[in-house]
């Protein structure tokens, strides 16, 4: 039996002022620092121990890592980052506040743009500032894999090769790892491992800072999965 850990990074500056984040590389809040050193203590006490991290390049998650790796007197492991473990790409709603953007579009729409996996938020075009191709840490992307929106569909079909070329060869060659990632590219994730329809994955939502073990067979399948306490 293997065991994976993932967390959600602990609540951003962006959670706290309600507003759509996605891609914008908002820092921690001093509650999310706190979540952040919190999940370090739980793994610690209940004898996790790490010998690989995964998370996106987006500061909150990175920042969630190094706390609670740092808590565990693990910042010495090796530490992947990609851009594929990134939050869901919100478009053009990135920075509005999610009850203005409920007061102007209906609720029934803002749930779903947030919680229907189909439901593509509107688009960005490429002059806008907030689009990625403009970052230097986004470069290597294709045209392709740049987005201007993206729905928890495509979003899935994004972190899903770094999950099996990465994230699950080094649980095959026996590594205890630790992923750190945000809301939706975690739920993306979690719909892909437990088999959830798309009815079970919009009423999904994981809380930020709280480890969850995913319990694996040999064949990295599901056995059980709970959050720590
Ligand atoms: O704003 C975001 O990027 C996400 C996560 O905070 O929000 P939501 O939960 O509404 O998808």
């Amino acid at each position: 039996m293997q065991k994976l850990v993932l967390l959600r990074h602990g609540q951003s500056v962006w959670n706290q002022e309600n507003r759509f984040t996605g891609w914008t590389d908002v820092d921690l809040s001093e509650q999310g620092r706190q979540e952040a050193t919190h999940a370090g203590q739980l793994l610690r006490q209940h004898g996790y121990g790490f010998d690989i991290g995964f998370t996106s390049v987006l500061k909150r998650a990175i920042k969630t890592l190094d706390i609670a790796l740092e808590e565990m007197d693990l910042l010495w492991i090796p530490v992947q980052k990609s851009w594929r473990l990134n939050e869901r790409f919100y478009g053009a709603l990135q920075g509005l506040n999610k009850a203005e953007t409920s007061a102007k579009y209906g609720a029934e729409q803002v749930l779903r743009w947030r919680r229907d996996p189909h439901e593509l938020p509107p688009a960005l075009t490429r002059d806008d500032p907030r689009f990625p191709g403009h970052e230097a840490r986004y470069q290597h992307l294709t045209a392709r894999e740049l987005p201007l929106t993206e729905n928890l569909r495509q979003t899935m079909a994004r972190v899903l090769p770094f999950w099996t070329e990465q994230i699950m060869s080094a649980i095959r060659s026996n590594q205890r790892v630790l992923v750190c990632a945000h809301g939706n590219s975690l739920r993306a994730l979690v719909q892909y491992i437990d088999h959830l329809t798309d009815t079970e994955v919009a009423a999904l939502n994981i809380p930020t800072g709280v480890p969850l073990v995913y319990e694996l067979d040999d064949d990295l399948n599901r056995l059980r999965h709970y959050y720590l306490e």
